[in-house]
């Protein structure tokens, strides 16, 4: 009878364990995924957000600090910030409890263990703006610093082979390095003093209460009831209040988190304008049309600009460098606002926010300097569409009006070869024409292209040229930026961009 009991109360015990910890695996896993969620929601949105910057604030923005925007900071205020709060409540409640528990048995016992932590918290949330803080912001202003020197290092390999500046690129990335790791040096020997204080206090309190009993002649065996009961109470305590400590510097550590994060999601989620339908069976019209960049020590780049383009012109802008050409291309393309002035689409849509999307739908562009992804000539082509949505047939068409179909027939892979970043695996003109065969591949009833051709040699300038002209004869409308003399002859029409104006030549 009695072996049953024993058997029951031993099959209890483990049944009760083992379901609390079932329990407890299942609760973290959950709050893990909620923290996770709530990561890629903050991510998600700070992300979208960058692509709504103007023109102005993306120009002003740098790629290492927006790629801390979007991956470090929501990473930090989760698991730093947040995390650490869940375990400031659950080792606060730890702690209270035992306190509680040790000042019920002995009041005295709760005396010492409060002037033992006490110079810990005092010292903590003394040092704690001085050290920590300024130690923090600076480890923070500097990361970004030298990933922007190692990505400038990285890009200009070429030029730095050439040049042989090997040795300066990496110093300047080792000297800003060594800064930033001195700082983190310094913030985690800070973050692990009060541990250390704790216990250096602790053995001297019970050094000194041995001392006292022998020289007192207090019975030393109370003593050793005494602090055995103390280091009990610690040895249960003194994990939790580590972590609380813990987690209260990184909750300093990671405070600015919550502004950025404030500033970046707590923008009003403007709901999109209603959508004009654009059928461009018109043509665009710059109604004077003024363009000057914030920066107001420079003078206006366009002024009074007043133009039309009808449905199927092939129209060359020409000009002297830095004219105007690129800038007008990006105005034309809804990228730069704030302008005076209007842009009129089909005799009948003003350039606004309501008809902004369906003008862009509309739009094939090739930048100067067109951005390939490190991908498939395939991905690069069809440009965000999802794998199993592209149109492999629509892509050669593509290829083949950019001239580029040999080239790719050539590849064993074909479409599916991958490029590598930057394009580096192509030459220029290769490039220029991927990049045209994006903007084809879209269909689209306006190209603005900013010198397509110049790294093409004749015989393929010849080829696009004449294959833009054929686009523009079945209805296209094509604005070609270029200093190229030869595009003279295929265009339509020659706009020339000089001292703010525009004027037309043929
Ligand atoms: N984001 C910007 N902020 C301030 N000024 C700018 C900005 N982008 C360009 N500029 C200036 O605007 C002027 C026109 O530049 P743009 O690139 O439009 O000229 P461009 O005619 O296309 O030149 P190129 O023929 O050399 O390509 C230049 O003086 C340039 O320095």
């Amino acid at each position: 009878m009695k072996s049953v009991s024993w058997v029951a109360a031993i099959t209890t015990v483990i049944l009760i364990f083992t379901f609390k910890n079932i329990l407890s695996i299942w609760q973290t896993h959950r709050q893990l995924q909620f923290l996770n969620k709530l990561y890629l929601n903050f991510s998600r949105r700070i992300y979208l957000r960058f692509y709504r910057l103007n023109w102005n604030d993306y120009a002003q923005t740098n790629s290492a600090e927006t790629f801390r925007k979007i991956k470090d900071t929501p990473f930090e205020f989760i698991n730093y910030v947040l995390n650490s709060c869940f375990l400031l409540i659950t080792d606060g409640v730890i702690c209270l409890t035992m306190v509680g528990i040790v000042a019920w048995f002995d009041y005295r016992i709760l005396f010492i263990l409060m002037v033992l932590c006490i110079p810990v918290f005092v010292f903590y949330f003394f040092f704690r703006r001085n050290v920590i803080l300024k130690t923090d912001r600076s480890f923070r202003e500097l990361t970004p610093v030298t990933n922007v020197i190692l990505t400038q290092g990285i890009s200009s390999y070429t030029e730095t082979r050439i040049y042989q500046k090997e040795n300066y690129f990496v110093n300047r990335f080792i000297d800003a390095s060594r800064v930033t790791t001195t700082q983190l040096i310094n913030l985690k020997t800070f973050t692990s003093l009060p541990t250390r204080i704790f216990e250096t206090i602790g053995v001297i309190l019970f050094a000194g209460m041995i001392i006292y009993a022998r020289t007192a002649n207090v019975d030393t065996q109370n003593i050793v009831v005494f602090v055995g009961l103390i280091s009990l109470a610690l040895y249960r305590i003194m994990p939790s209040l580590n972590r609380i400590l813990q987690s209260l510097s990184q909750i300093q550590s990671y405070a600015y988190t919550v502004s950025t994060l404030r500033d970046n999601l707590n923008h009003s989620e403007e709901p999109p304008a209603k959508q004009t339908v654009i059928n461009f069976d018109g043509g665009i019209e710059l109604r004077e049309l003024s363009f000057q960049y914030t920066d107001k020590t420079r003078s206006l780049l366009l002024d009074h600009v007043n133009i039309k383009i009808s449905r199927g012109d092939f129209v060359m802008l020409q000009g002297p460098s830095g004219t105007g050409k690129t800038t007008l291309l990006n105005i034309l393309a809804g990228i730069i606002q704030g302008y005076l002035g209007k842009i009129i689409i089909d005799n009948r849509y003003t350039l606004d926010a309501q008809s902004i999307h369906a003008w862009q739908s509309r739009l094939g562009v090739v930048s100067q300097s067109p951005v390939i992804l490190q991908d498939t000539i395939l991905h690069n082509i069809a440009f965000g569409v999802p794998h199993t949505e592209i149109d492999r047939a629509k892509v050669k068409q593509a290829i083949a009006l950019a001239g580029i179909n040999d080239f790719v027939d050539m590849l064993t892979a074909g479409l599916d070869t991958p490029i590598g970043e930057n394009g580096i695996t192509l030459s220029g003109g290769q490039r220029q024409r991927l990049c045209l065969a994006r903007a084809l591949y879209r269909d689209p009833d306006v190209l603005l292209l900013d010198e397509v051709t110049n790294q093409l040699d004749e015989q393929n300038k010849v080829y696009i040229l004449e294959q833009l002209q054929s686009l523009c004869r079945n209805g296209k409308t094509i604005i070609l930026a270029s200093h190229d003399p030869v595009v003279r002859q295929y265009a339509s029409h020659i706009l020339s961009l000089d001292s703010k104006v525009l004027e037309e030549l043929k």
